[in-house]
């Protein structure tokens, strides 16, 4: 928004007073899109496209009134709040890419003018690259170090940090935002056998460690899939599948590797099974409803003798539940 009114400010100067009225015009161009911008803000965040507009577009307003003014102007003093703006919105990689391009289009434009005061002079041409220079590796090293703590943050808040599984939080957020085609989503909820007994006879470090190995082992079995820590031993796992028997096939197959391989701990080797729920998503269902389904069949699995795979596609469509 500051861009824009800053914008609009000088396309009125330059439209009335300067005579550049096609940089004005320009201007007047950006203030819209700086507002448009800022509005869409208000209510969604920032796409990639909309933060590489605005980048260019600022860019070519002030690389061209550059070009078109004479340096006494001083509307290459503008180019110093780039780095900042390119870093903020397109992060490191961009920006040290933008920030370059931006350095040798100016120092061009400004060489070619080199005859007009006040470039005339060594120490000026110094002092400007170098005051460019420094806000550049300023702006750098602060968004690599905020990326970072973002990133940190993130994790803190998304992820499980025994197994490194997404968390609740994260299920919530992937459901409700990241998961656009639901049509042929399927939901597992998995929920180890008798876990208590091997807390109970290794210890509850051992009992870590097993979690730790099944978390890898259903990220690794279920590939393309999701898959959250939603309690103790307790994970949710999303996967789309073309068919009912896809589904039915890969929670067979997650339960057999748990129950085929023994896991390796300190030289121990545990024996751990699970019972699985399997629900599809049906259209209108929030993620409560799912996860309630799903729960109602691993509680079946449960109570119908545990390391087996519960499925109901619907309680309208299919009121026999498969049973392995
Ligand atoms: N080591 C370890 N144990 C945990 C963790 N979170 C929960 N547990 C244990 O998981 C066990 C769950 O026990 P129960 O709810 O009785 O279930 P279960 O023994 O798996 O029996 P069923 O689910 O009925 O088959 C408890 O002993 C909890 O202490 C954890 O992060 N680490």
């Amino acid at each position: 928004m500051c861009f824009g009114f800053v914008s609009l400010f000088f396309a009125a100067f330059n439209i009335l007073l300067n005579n550049f009225p096609l940089l004005g015009y320009l201007e007047i161009g950006l203030s819209l899109f700086c507002a448009y911008t800022f509005n869409r803000l208000n209510k969604h965040s920032l796409e990639v496209w909309q933060s590489i507009v605005m980048c260019l577009f600022v860019t070519f307003v002030i690389v061209l009134g550059n070009y078109l003014a004479k340096p006494l102007n001083g509307l290459y003093v503008w180019s110093f709040a780039l780095p900042v703006l390119y870093y903020l919105l397109l992060g490191k990689r961009y920006g040290i890419i933008l920030s370059a391009l931006l350095f040798i289009l100016q120092a061009a434009i400004l060489l070619s003018k080199a005859s007009q005061a006040p470039l005339t002079t060594l120490n000026f041409s110094l002092n400007l690259a170098l005051t460019y220079i420094s806000i550049w590796a300023i702006s750098h090293v602060f968004e690599g170090s905020r990326a970072l703590s973002s990133k940190r943050l993130k994790n803190l808040a998304l992820l499980d940090p025994l197994t490194g599984a997404a968390n609740r939080l994260s299920m919530n957020h992937y459901f409700e935002v990241e998961l656009t085609d639901k049509s042929q989503l399927y939901l597992f909820l998995l929920d180890l056998d008798f876990f208590k007994r091997i807390n109970d006879t290794y210890g509850h470090a051992v009992g870590d460690k097993v979690l730790i190995e099944v978390a890898t082992l259903l990220r690794v079995v279920l590939a393309k899939g999701y898959v959250f820590r939603v309690g103790g031993e307790e994970f949710a796992l999303f996967h789309s599948f073309s068919a009912q028997n896809e589904a039915i096939a890969m929670a067979e197959t997650i339960r057999e590797k748990l129950n085929n391989s023994a896991i390796e701990v300190n030289g121990l080797k545990i024996n751990v099974t699970a019972s699985i729920g399997v629900v599809k998503y049906q259209p209108g269902d929030s993620l409560e409803k799912c996860v309630k389904k799903a729960d109602k069949q691993l509680y079946k699995a449960k109570e119908y003798g545990r390391n087996k795979v519960y499925f109901q596609l619907s309680e309208r469509i299919n009121k026999k539940p498969h049973m392995a």
